[in-house]
Parts: C-alpha cells; structure tokens; sequence
C-alpha cells in the first residue's frame, strides 16, 4: 500500500540555485512554503546531488544542467517540479524530466526587455567603437577619432526571430531610426515599419546589423556559421544574444580578424563558465572590436525579481493546486482552490486505454466526482479527479493505490483541501 507522506506547505524543501532573487522566496514564503533554501550559485555535481537529495522542487538559471543521469538519480526521487528562473530550458533534459513527472516551469517574458535593452546598447557601442575607446583611455591613450564610427540612424538592422525579444528590439530600433527588417520561420506580425523577409540570406545580404533572437533547436544550432557570415555585407555588424551554440564562434572570429565584419556583440557561448570563479575561454577573446558580455543580457535588477515572482507563483500553482499551466514540457491544466475536495492527480504515459482503467478504478468505488480533467501531450497524460470530501475522504488513498498500479502509470499525487487552506500529501 503506498499510503504517500503527508507534507504541510512548511515541510515542502525548496532549493533555489543560481543566485535567484529574493522576491521568489518572498513570494514562496507568502504562500506558506517556507523552507526555501538560496544557494548563491550554481554548484558542482556532488554539491548538486547533495542539495537535490530529499528536495520537492528546486529554481534554477542557465548554468545548472539537470541531465538525464541527475534526474534519475536516487537523489532526485522527491523531485516533483522544475522552476528554471530564466526563459531558456535547454539546460533541462525535458523529455526525461515529463517522464519522471516533473513538470518544468520558466519565465517567458520577464526579463525580454532587459535583452532587447541591452541588444541597442550594444548596437550603438559597437559603431562607435566605445569599448577600444575607453579601454585605451583607461590605459591613458586618448583616440579621438571618427574613423570607422557611424550613426544608427538610417542603418538597417535585420532581426532573425522575431518573438518576445526581436519584436521588441524591432520597435527600440526604430524609435532610433534604424530601418527593420526580420526573418522568422512564422510570419510574424510587423511591429511599427518593420519588414518580414522572405529568407535569411536576403535578411544576411540586405542588414547592416544582424541581431539573433531565436531559441536554441537542432535548427538553430550553428545556423550562422562561415557560409552565413560570407552572405553578410562588408564592414557589417553581428550581435548573437541568443544562445553560444547558434553562432560558430571560430567562424566569427575569422571574419572580424579578416575585417569582413567592423564589430560583433555576443552575450552567450557555446561553453559558458559555470561560476564567476571560473576562467571564460573563447576564440573571441582579444578581438577588441567584439563586445563580450557574460550572459547578462536578463541580468537587471528588475528582470529577475519578475522571474522569481513568476517562477514562484507557478510552482506554487502545481505544488499546491496541481496546475500545470506554463510547464514546457507538460500537459496544461489549469486549477485553482477547491473548496472540502480531494485533488487526485494521475501522471501517466499517453498510451491508449489508460483513461478507460481510471474511470474503471473510479467507477468501482461510490463517491462523488466533482470534476474531472484530462490533458495530453505526445508521451504525456495528466487526469486530475476532484472528489467530493464529505463522502470520499476515506476511500481516497485505496483509489489512489489502485491508481498508482495502473499500466503506464509515472506518479500519483493526492491533495487536500479544506475551508482552512491546502495540503499537500506527496509520494
Ligand atoms: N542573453 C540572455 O541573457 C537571454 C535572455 C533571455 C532569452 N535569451 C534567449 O533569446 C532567444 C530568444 O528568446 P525569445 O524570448 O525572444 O524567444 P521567442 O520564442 O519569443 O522567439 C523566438 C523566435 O524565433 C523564431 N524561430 C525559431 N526557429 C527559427 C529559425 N530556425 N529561423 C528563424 N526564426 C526562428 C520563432 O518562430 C520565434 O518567433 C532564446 O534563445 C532565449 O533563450 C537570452
Ligand atoms: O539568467 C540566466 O542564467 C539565463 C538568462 C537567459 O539566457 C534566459 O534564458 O532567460
């Protein structure tokens, strides 16, 4: 019989990583779930494993890489939830974690306008030729020269994915003049008098400053390598504030050392340290006309307290409700408080006849079912029963042993709830 542990919101371990920010404990903690532990970075393997061990739900940013082999580590068995406190979760093994039952949640807006910000800041530095300027001021050179500096205004700046981030640097870019031009595999509603182009290599042929914004897929993956940077125009311009691998780092390199490109800004490496203490290597490092910034491209102050009261909320919501709305990687399902209900949740593998044995299951006992909810990705299916307290409260935990032990089930959870607020009974 597998009866679950009974877990109030307190007792529900929480470790953040990465340096998330502080508001996500607060808002963890407004909701009552008060053991959040905060590491202020990401950790080695061991120390990771250490922290997993007994965890319910852990934040992390870009630098922790929960591959298969941690997620099916004993040390992760509580794992229930994912929060990465960023818009990227490549760094997740995401099919392994849906198949473990870990929904894994992210931000997908929040820190949007702090890449877009940083992306004109970048543009305008990089014409200017800010950097080997102030370096050499710094070295008590003083450089005063127009050679090689233009304006933005009157450039095209040609944006590849045009979503949250590209859309909104298409408008910024604008606002400064600059002419727009996109390409997006979608098409994209222009913002302003911004032009979708047809292909890349006309976007690459036509723009002064091409700026990358798409997500990181086997598609993505090194799509600006030599050939790409060929098609761009002499003396243009390439900012990658996407992700390192979409980008051939050693391909860029040798442009701006052939002087084919006048400057590049990249934020993001195919091998990224992974804390401040380790040494950044990379082909670009001496070129003085490339800008290299850490991946801060979401680092503000505000980006990050919207990340971690996002993130929070929606752990929040699964922890406590069992929705799942804003997962990546699993079906959506949107709860709320259920006033005296028994919230079952059934996670199993999409495969044909499942449903039929939970309703048989169901069926076999006399209780009231409040609601029922079914959802399902490819691999994934997720039923959520809501049965009525007054007359199932006792039936409910050999319903839910007799739920757990149908074929293809991965991972049963009961919640409680009464007038007084939630519970939460895990495996
Ligand atoms: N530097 C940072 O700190 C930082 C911060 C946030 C996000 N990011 C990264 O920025 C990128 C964009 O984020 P977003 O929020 O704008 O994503 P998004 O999903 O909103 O937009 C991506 C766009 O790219 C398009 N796209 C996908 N594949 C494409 C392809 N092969 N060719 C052309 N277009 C393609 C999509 O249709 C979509 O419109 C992601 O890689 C994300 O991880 C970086
Ligand atoms: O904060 C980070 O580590 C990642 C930032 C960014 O690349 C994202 O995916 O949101």
């Amino acid at each position: 019989m597998t009866q679950g542990t009974v877990f109030n919101k307190e007792e529900i371990k929480i470790v953040l990583f990465e340096g998330i920010s502080q508001a996500a404990v607060e808002v963890f903690g407004q909701a009552g779930y008060t053991n959040v532990e905060l590491l202020p970075k990401a950790v080695d393997r061991e120390t990771l494993l250490a922290k997993l061990s007994g965890a319910h739900m852990i934040g992390i940013r870009s630098r922790t890489q929960l591959k298969q082999e941690i997620l099916e580590h004993e040390a992760a068995s509580r794992l229930m939830a994912v929060g990465c406190f960023c818009i990227g979760t490549n760094q997740v093994n995401l099919p392994v974690a849906a198949t473990r039952g870990v929904p894994v949640f992210n931000a997908p807006h929040s820190n949007t306008r702090s890449v877009a910000e940083l992306v004109i800041g970048h543009t305008i530095m990089m014409m200017r030729k800010v950097f080997p300027n102030s370096m050499a001021a710094h070295r008590k050179q003083w450089n005063k020269s127009a050679a090689g500096c233009y304006e933005v205004r009157g450039k095209t700046i040609g944006i590849i994915g045009y979503g949250h981030i590209g859309s909104q640097v298409s408008v910024l870019a604008e606002a400064m003049g600059m002419k727009v031009i996109y390409y997006d595999v979608l098409t994209k509603l222009p913002l302003g008098n911004a032009t979708q182009v047809t292909s890349m290599q006309e976007l690459l042929k036509t723009a002064d400053v091409v700026s990358l914004h798409v997500p990181a897929t086997p598609e993505t993956k090194e799509m600006m390598g030599a050939e790409e940077i060929a098609l761009m125009r002499e003396g243009s311009y390439l900012i990658n504030a996407s992700r390192g691998n979409v980008v051939v780092v050693d391909a860029l390199a040798e442009a701006i050392r052939s002087e084919k490109l006048l400057g590049a800004a990249v934020d993001v490496f195919p091998k990224e340290p992974a804390s401040n203490t380790e040494a950044f290597e990379s082909p670009l490092v001496g070129l003085e006309s490339v800008i290299l910034t850490p991946h801060i491209g979401g680092s503000t102050q505000e980006a990050q307290r919207n990340i971690g009261r996002e993130v929070a909320g929606k752990l929040i919501n699964y922890c406590t409700h069992g929705s799942t709305i804003g997962a990546v990687n699993f079906p959506g399902v949107n709860l709320t408080h259920s006033p005296n209900t028994i919230r079952l949740l059934h996670i199993h593998h999409n495969r044909p006849g499942v449903l039929q044995k939970i309703n048989d299951v169901v069926g076999d006992h006399a209780i009231n079912v409040l609601g029922q909810y079914l959802r399902t990705t490819e691999d994934i299916g997720f039923v959520v029963l809501d049965i009525d307290a007054a007359h199932g409260r006792e039936k409910v935990s050999v319903i839910r042993d007799q739920l757990s032990e149908v074929p293809g089930t991965i991972r049963t959870r009961k919640l409680v709830s009464d007038e007084e607020g939630d519970h939460t009974i895990l495996e």
